[in-house]
């Protein structure tokens, strides 16, 4: 049998833009088809096997004393893991449950703005007057002989361990990388880090060692400048030797995933494969939208979402908003302590000729930011780079904890027109970590 639906907005994907859009439309009185393929992602991929669940082990990691069973330890590590995403998958269905139309099932164009899926056996078509692409990324596998072997993994599968790897060689360098082999060294593995180039390669030099530093100490073996030419049972071949492991991570960026039939819909896509769309993110076919990874965008949920308000504003609003509004976006890598930036480093400052005041300080010896000590964790380092002329904060890191939280209250000020000095004399509550801002823009 199959049925034919007709409806205001199509969401294909249940991601982070996607989702909120399907909901604020619902709720808007809008008729809304949600179309997931996996019943087990009910919320995307940041609540089930990205950022929620990983920073959930880097936590446990962290926090592990050196007398636990490793295995124990870990064991237990995944079951509280397994037991928070149970919680927030249900938490995703309650939301659009009553409101939006969820359909089980992989969504396939079969012509512009109409999709067909086949959900409990049976064949529905969909027709939108609106569709939104909220497909997402996958991870990239190795193309090196021997990265299907079954002890090579993704960011996915290597969080289902059922043993901790006595030897765990992580293939790539990025967030993915730095989190999952600082996270792997804490829970007890020995843990090699293979980067083809210079770690952190875009970072000032004390930001970089500084993160590294953390890394060594925690047990990480860093090996740079090194291609991986093959993966065997028990080792990594590589251009700079070979590198015993029993499990191996690639973690080596990610790939689109996109719908099939986007010739059929009219939807081009990038030379990277991603969706290629406009600053209002609208693609090449009338009527539809892409959000999320898959429009070959900065890879966040928090871009995710931002990408929803800018389509929610031209289907629910005034249409004004657009993706080159995004100013001072803050980034943070979840090694331990967090490693967050907004803005300039000091290196591209300079390389703009750009005059500027430069003030970098060692957590520890900050005396105005009494917390690490507290929370004794008075690891890292914090740099500010100012314009000398205008006094307007060019670029921001901190490697530290609270980086993350801190980061936010920077990169607004850099939105918002507030100065250095303004920033500098803020009466930020004691004890907190923004206090560090009273003294790292002292520059008197
Ligand atoms: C290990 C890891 C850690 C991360 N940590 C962070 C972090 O700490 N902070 C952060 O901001 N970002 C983090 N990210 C990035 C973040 O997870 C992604 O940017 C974000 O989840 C992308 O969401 P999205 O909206 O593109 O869609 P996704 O959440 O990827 O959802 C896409 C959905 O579409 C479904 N789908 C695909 N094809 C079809 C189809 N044809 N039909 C129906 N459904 C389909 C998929 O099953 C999936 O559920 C991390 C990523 C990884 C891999
Ligand atoms: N804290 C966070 O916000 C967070 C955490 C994890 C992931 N993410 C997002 O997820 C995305 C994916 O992360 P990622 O770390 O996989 O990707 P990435 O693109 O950040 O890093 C991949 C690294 O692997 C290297 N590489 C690629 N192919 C290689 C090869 N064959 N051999 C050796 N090295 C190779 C690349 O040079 C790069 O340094 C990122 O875009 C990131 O934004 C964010």
């Amino acid at each position: 049998m199959s049925e034919s639906l007709r409806v205001d907005l199509l969401v294909i994907g249940w991601g982070k833009g996607g989702k909120t859009l399907a909901a604020k439309a619902a709720k808007a009185g809008r008729r809304v088809v949600l179309i997931e393929r996996d019943a087990a992602m009910a919320g995307g991929a940041c609540i089930n096997v990205a950022c929620i669940p990983t920073k959930a082990l880097v936590h446990a990691a962290a926090t592990r004393r050196p007398e636990e069973d490793p295995q124990t330890y870990l064991a237990e590590a995944i079951r509280n893991r397994d037991s928070l995403v149970a919680k927030l998958n249900a938490a995703n269905r309650a939301m659009l449950a009553g409101s939006v139309t969820v359909v089980i099932g992989e969504a396939r164009f079969v012509g512009p703005r109409r999709v067909s899926v086949i959900a409990d056996g049976e064949r529905l078509e969909v027709e939108a007057a609106a569709v939104v692409v909220n497909t997402g990324s996958g991870p990239r596998r190795g193309g090196v002989p021997g990265a299907d072997l079954p002890h090579v993994h993704d960011s996915i599968s290597i969080q289902h361990l059922a043993r901790l790897p006595e030897r765990l060689v992580v293939v790539g360098a990025g967030a993915v990388g730095l989190e999952f082999a600082q996270m792997f060294a804490e829970f007890g593995s020995e843990v090699t880090l293979l980067s083809r180039g210079p770690v952190l390669a875009a970072e000032d030099e004390e930001l970089r060692a500084s993160v590294l530093g953390v890394l060594a100490d925690s047990g990480v073996s860093l090996v740079e400048g090194v291609e991986v030419v093959e993966v065997t049972p028990a080792s990594v071949v590589t251009t700079a030797g070979t590198f015993a492991a029993d499990a191996v991570l690639f973690a080596t960026g990610r790939v689109p995933v996109v719908p099939e039939g986007l010739g059929a819909a009219g939807v081009d896509v990038d030379e990277r494969g991603y969706i290629a769309v406009d600053e209002q993110l609208r693609t090449s076919a009338d009527g539809v939208w892409a959000v999320g990874d898959v429009n070959g965008g900065p890879q966040f949920t928090y871009i995710s979402l931002d990408d929803y308000r800018i389509v929610a504003s031209q289907l629910l609003g005034s249409g004004g908003r657009r993706r080159d509004d995004r100013v001072a976006v803050p980034t943070t890598t979840f090694v331990t302590p967090p490693f967050a930036r907004v803005g300039l480093t000091e290196r591209e400052a300079r390389e703009r000729g750009l005059d500027v005041k430069v003030a970098t300080r060692d957590v520890a010896k900050l005396a105005m930011m009494p917390r690490p000590k507290t929370v004794g964790d008075t690891r890292g380092v914090v740099k500010v780079v100012v314009d000398a002329g205008s006094d307007e904060v060019l670029g921001f890191a901190y490697h530290g904890i609270d980086a993350q939280e801190v980061v936010n209250v920077v990169a607004l000020a850099m939105r918002a027109g507030v100065s250095a000095t303004q920033l500098r004399d803020g009466i930020w509550m004691h004890l907190s970590s923004t206090e560090l801002l009273n003294e790292i823009l002292d520059f008197g």
